[in-house]
């Protein structure tokens, strides 16, 4: 099973909360057609199913914090093996946290061809977050939350791009290069 996404093409999508992740990879899908793959998106379907481990997960998300990172990478793995024979190849958005996620991605998955770094000010990011809380209706988009998160951020992730920096495959994103209205 897990042949069929050995050879995939991969592209890491990371940035903090709100940065625009999930806004610039619909920009990559409509342009290249590659397969979106959110994580947080999964795990969110998974605390919607109602499940007993999706309300494990809704505890932690709400508190800002990391799932661990088994339950993250088997739903990713699951999802491109379901989506390999049409697939061009993936952007694995949300992922990796930390650095260790992507080391164990790598073992268990394949290499990314490249990272895109969604890059945005931290004072951008909250106020996007708190306006989109008004509608989402998601449990972590509140001010304690977010503050948890972007701190989680800035703390386990960004080592994330320095870490693939070191391999020349970082390509940054921000809003000047893309025509954002901010
Ligand atoms: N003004 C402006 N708003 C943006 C831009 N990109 C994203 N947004 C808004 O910012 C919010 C967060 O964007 P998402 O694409 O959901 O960001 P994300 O990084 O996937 O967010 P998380 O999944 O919560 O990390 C949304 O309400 C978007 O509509 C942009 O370039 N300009
Ligand atoms: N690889 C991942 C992705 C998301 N998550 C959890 O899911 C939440 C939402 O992730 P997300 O990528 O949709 O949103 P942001 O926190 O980036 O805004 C995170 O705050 C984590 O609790 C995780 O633990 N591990
Ligand atoms: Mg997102």
């Amino acid at each position: 099973m897990a042949d069929k996404i050995k050879d995939a093409k991969i592209i890491f999508v990371v940035g903090g909360p709100g940065s625009g992740k999930g806004t610039q990879c619909e920009k990559v899908v409509a342009k290249y057609g590659y397969t979106h793959l959110s994580s947080g998106d999964l795990l969110r379907a998974e605390v919607a199913s109602g499940s007993e481990r999706g309300k494990q997960l809704q505890a932690i998300m709400q508190k800002g914090e990391l799932v661990p990172l088994d339950t993250v990478l088997d739903m990713i793995k699951d999802a491109m093996i379901a989506k390999a024979d049409v697939s061009k190849g993936f952007l694995i958005d949300g992922y990796p946290r930390e650095v260790k996620q992507g080391e164990e991605f790598e073992k268990k998955i394949g290499a990314p061809a490249l990272l895109l770094y969604v890059d945005a000010k931290s004072e951008t990011m909250v106020k996007r977050l708190m306006k989109r809380g008004e509608t989402s209706g998601r449990a972590d988009d509140n001010e304690e939350t977010i503050k948890k998160r972007l701190d989680l951020y800035y703390k386990a992730t960004e080592p994330v791009i320095t870490f693939y920096e070191g391999r020349g495959i970082v390509r940054k994103v921000h809003y000047a290069t893309l025509g954002s209205d901010l």
